[in-house]
């Protein structure tokens, strides 16, 4: 299976530290890769790196097989969605025009199309049609997030990049989020990296979890064998079999 997302020999540097520290990886398509590590460790610059907001100091991203050196990056971008923490969504705007906001610039000729997309997006992130014309301050946390979610899933995108994106909501709204986002993925097929802090959340969510450290991968795997065979004692102590027992498949009796 051709990756869709590559990346070789990548290494960031700031002034004169290094950030990212010479990376691969490949990631297939219709993966659910969860980014887990310590604060400062690379996740957001790591996610940053595939849609072009940040450029590396030096080696190649592939993103379907083209060095994004050589691709127009806001095309680039209206085919990778993006989801961040909190609400970003244009406060002067309605759901139903934040929604529209890519799909409108897609189709320009046909507005029925948007229509149908801004439709389709907020049925599957499971928001209600009353929301439509209403803006972003008449909205819950959690509702911003389903409409941040619903703006990027409109372009259809092959590709969904989410940072923190239910680090902002209470603990039922988040558990309820997880798992839409599980049922998006698993209808749509789309291929996901999602950076999170928590650990917990990051094995129940990801086909692959990618464990950084300063700047490197540490782990790529299954959650499964992140928990069987950590391959060192950070990825041991992330994964800690006291703190989840529940996610160890021996205590599943
Ligand atoms: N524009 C910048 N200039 C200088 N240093 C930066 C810049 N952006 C990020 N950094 C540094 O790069 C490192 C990695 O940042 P990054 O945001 O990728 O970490 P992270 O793992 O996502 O952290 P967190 O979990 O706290 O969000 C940090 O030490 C940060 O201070």
């Amino acid at each position: 299976m051709n990756p869709v997302i590559e990346m070789k020999h990548v290494k960031k540097m700031y002034d004169q530290n290094r950030i990212i520290d010479d990376l691969n990886v490949s990631i297939n398509q219709s993966e659910f890769v969860t980014i887990v590590g310590l604060s400062g460790c690379g996740k957001t610059t790591l996610l940053k790196m595939v849609n072009g907001l940040i450029l590396p100091t030096s080696g190649d991203i592939f993103v379907n097989g083209k060095n994004i050196k050589d691709v127009d990056l806001i095309q680039l971008r209206r085919h990778i969605g993006y989801a961040i923490q909190g609400s970003v969504l244009f406060p002067h705007m309605t759901v139903r025009e934040n929604i529209a906001y890519v799909p409108s610039l897609k189709n320009k000729r046909n507005k029925q199309a948007t229509k149908d997309a801004v439709q389709k997006s907020m049925d599957i992130v499971g928001l209600d049609k009353s929301m439509m014309d209403r803006y972003p301050y008449e909205l819950s946390g959690g509702q911003q997030q389903r409409v941040g979610i619903a703006r990027a899933l409109a372009a259809s995108p092959d590709i969904l990049l989410m940072d923190e994106p239910f680090g902002a909501v209470d603990a039922i709204t988040r558990s309820q989020l997880q798992k839409e986002i599980k049922q998006i993925h698993q209808k749509t097929g789309i291929t996901i990296l999602f950076v999170t802090h928590d650990i917990e959340e990051a094995l129940l969510l990801g086909t692959k979890v990618l464990v950084m450290d300063h700047g490197k991968i540490i782990q790529f795997d299954r959650p499964q064998e992140l928990i069987d065979h950590p391959a060192n004692d950070f990825v041991a102590t992330l994964v800690d079999r006291q703190r989840y027992p529940m996610l160890h498949s021996d205590q599943n009796i």
